[in-house]
């Protein structure tokens, strides 16, 4: 378990003091994934970065399995960070040095004896599924390949956190997706607790457990990624969302409806497009979808429709009110012409 209490980092910059993290208080369960979501500037990197003390938080505590790293100096730090491993959007592989040789250099600060280091190496390869680029150099491998090898070099040393700072955002779509089913996999089959700061949504959506969304330092929401996609309290997690789950319809098809427009969610296994027929059927309404997606969080299904809906007002209402008592929530977003 991480828990980061009251954690503040501030820079002096000459133009003043610069709070990068303002007093930020959070509890990363063991073998979870956690996202961490914000802006540019937002301060998910300063934040990241005192987890493991590569920058000393200028107030508050980090403790990692019950040990405050804060109060940890030296040789005493080092061994620590040893189980904390870490990727990078940008690798930062060694050039001149071949795959297999970048993850043996991890393994240097652990003395392990040459037999079992090279044994090692290969075990770390084989479980990124770069067994054959093993004396290949970092110039030779796709972007993909070379977060393979940041992946085999920062478990290296058998951590039991694995932080993740924008591991993704230098990948296309689909190498994304193999590069974040890789780290879920890392993640359960090792029990290593992944942290993973981002500004894509889909990436938490992907593979978080749990998540936090941070602004100006601080972070304004937290909580279990499916309840935040089905229930976003803040307007900036609101914003987040829709860059996954959006209602974008045309303006002319907008303007072209007279009925009363909408938004109707289902969670979990709540049958949507059945409620909705029956609905129909049994109140004097006719219900017209304008857009409708399920979203697969967490393998859970959020069913969300946009609906013109026509009738008189009252019909109208007691509609609503049976949707909702059949598990929906539902939002007028304008009412009938
Ligand atoms: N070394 C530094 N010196 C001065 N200011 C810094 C330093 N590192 C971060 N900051 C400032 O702290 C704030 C948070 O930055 P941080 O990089 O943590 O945000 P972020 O959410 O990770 O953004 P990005 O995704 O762009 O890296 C910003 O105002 C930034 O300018």
């Amino acid at each position: 378990m991480i828990t980061i209490s009251k954690l503040t980092k501030t820079y002096e910059t000459k133009k003043g003091m610069v709070t990068g993290v303002d007093n930020v208080s959070l509890t990363i369960n063991k073998g979870e994934i956690f996202g961490i979501v914000g802006y540019s500037g937002a301060g998910k990197s300063s934040l990241l970065r005192c987890m493991n003390l590569l920058e000393r938080p200028t107030s508050g505590n980090v403790t990692v399995d019950g040990l405050d790293l804060t109060g940890l100096k030296g040789e005493r730090l080092r061994q620590a960070r040893l189980k904390i491993g870490m990727i990078f959007q940008h690798f930062y592989l060694i050039s001149q040095k071949t795959v297999g040789e970048n993850v043996a250099f991890a393994l240097k600060a652990a003395r392990l004896p040459k037999g079992e280091s090279i044994k090692r190496v290969d075990e770390l390869l084989k479980m990124v599924g770069l067994s054959d680029k093993k004396d290949v150099y970092p110039s030779q491998l796709s972007g993909g390949q070379k977060q393979r090898v940041g992946i085999a070099r920062a478990l290296a040393n058998n951590p039991n956190v694995l932080l993740c700072d924008e591991a993704t955002s230098a990948l296309d779509p689909n190498t994304t997706l193999s590069i974040l089913r890789l780290l879920k996999k890392i993640n359960r089959e090792l029990n290593i607790t992944i942290v993973l700061i981002t500004h894509e949504m889909n990436v938490v959506k992907e593979i978080c457990d749990r998540m936090a969304i941070m602004q100006d330092g601080r972070v304004i929401e937290e909580g279990d990624v499916y309840d935040i996609f089905s229930e976003p309290k803040a307007e900036l997690t609101k914003e987040f969302i829709s860059s996954v789950v959006s209602f974008d319809v045309p303006k002319p098809i907008l303007a072209a409806c007279t009925g009363s427009i909408i938004k109707v969610q289902f969670k979990g296994a709540v049958a949507g497009e059945g409620v909705i027929t029956d609905t129909v059927q049994h109140f004097d309404v006719k219900g017209n979808f304008l857009h409708g997606t399920i979203e697969y969080i967490q393998e859970k299904p959020l069913g969300l429709f946009l609906m013109e809906i026509q009738g008189d007002p009252a019909n109208i209402n007691r509609a609503i009110t049976y949707m909702e008592g059949r598990g929906a929530k539902v939002e007028v977003i304008r009412n009938g012409l």
